[in-house]
């Protein structure tokens, strides 16, 4: 039978997914986080990489593979709030009704520091829909990379990436793992490869993933470069942000969805992770 995947293709899963070469009896689809969320809970694609919010959400039915995460510690510059005034004065926020994580992360922030503003589903640029009259808009994914570029950019050659402003022509760019980060001293999670627990994925797509990865980040320079070239950024950008990630669900990640699910979701059922590699292998 066919297996099929579901796969966010965001810039920033490029270093797992571009070099996947996919076994025999497994076919891909994409789409953005919404749609392979909604794709996997109604059973349309058997494996995705979602928004680690559905899986803490369904925890009760869904797995998720052990080494595998889209995860940064502090920012991620691809997960911003734009706005025009101080948070604590915020009235009225967009949001993109591409994101289930962000506005998830957005919800626990700002309802831990007492605030309430009204949030709206809306879509545009951070820019247009500014000037429509929200004083906020949440972005996400490779839009919001540049729009945050936009703002904040241009780097010359005596500047980094984290040394550039958060504030620039009037509008703060607040990004979102940064702020988990300053609250948590964690990192944050953003998409797990999830699957139904009574259909785990082939090892040979397991196998075929762990490869590309490799493949991915051994050549990350290669991958920043062609990516750059479509996001019309910078290659210095485009590399900074990807080697940022953290592609491995390691301890410290784990940590960090822990402490995310226990305020987003409190009574979930406990997170599952499928066998860590090697595990049959050390436990014959
Ligand atoms: C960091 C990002 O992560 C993505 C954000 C998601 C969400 O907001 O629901 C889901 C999957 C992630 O890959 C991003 O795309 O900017």
């Amino acid at each position: 039978m066919t297996y099929r995947a579901g796969w966010i293709h965001y810039t920033n899963v490029a270093p797992i997914l571009d070099s996947l070469v996919l076994p025999p009896d497994v076919t891909a689809i994409t789409g953005v986080p919404t749609e392979m969320n909604d794709a996997l809970l109604s059973r349309r694609v058997d494996i995705a990489n979602i928004s680690a919010v559905e899986f803490i959400r369904h925890a009760a039915v869904l797995e998720a593979l052990p080494d595998f995460s889209v995860a940064v510690l502090g920012p991620v510059y691809s997960v911003n709030l734009f706005h025009t005034r101080p948070l604590a004065a915020l009235e009225r926020v967009a949001l993109t009704s591409q994101s289930a994580m962000s506005v998830a992360l957005l919800e626990v922030l700002l309802r831990g520091q007492g605030l309430s503003p009204v949030l709206e589903r809306a879509e545009g640029t951070a820019e247009e829909l500014l000037a429509a009259g929200f004083d906020g808009v949440l972005r996400i994914g490779d839009s919001a990379l540049r729009e945050w570029y936009g703002v904040v950019g241009p780097l010359t050659p005596e500047t980094t990436m984290t040394s550039l402003p958060h504030t620039a022509r009037g509008i703060t760019v607040t990004d979102l793992a940064e702020a988990w980060f300053e609250r948590t001293g964690h990192p944050f999670v953003f998409a797990v490869w999830a699957y139904h627990r009574d259909n785990p994925p082939p090892a040979a797509l397991i196998q075929a993933m762990r490869e590309a990865r490799r493949e991915g980040i051994g050549h990350l320079a290669e991958v920043a470069a062609r990516h750059a070239r479509k996001l019309g950024l910078p290659e210095r950008v485009v590399q900074h942000y990807l080697w940022n990630f953290r592609y491995h669900l390691e301890a410290p990640d784990r940590l960090g969805l822990a402490e995310f699910a226990q305020l987003s979701v409190p009574g979930h059922a406990p997170l599952r992770f499928g066998p860590r590699p090697g595990a049959a292998a050390a436990s014959r």
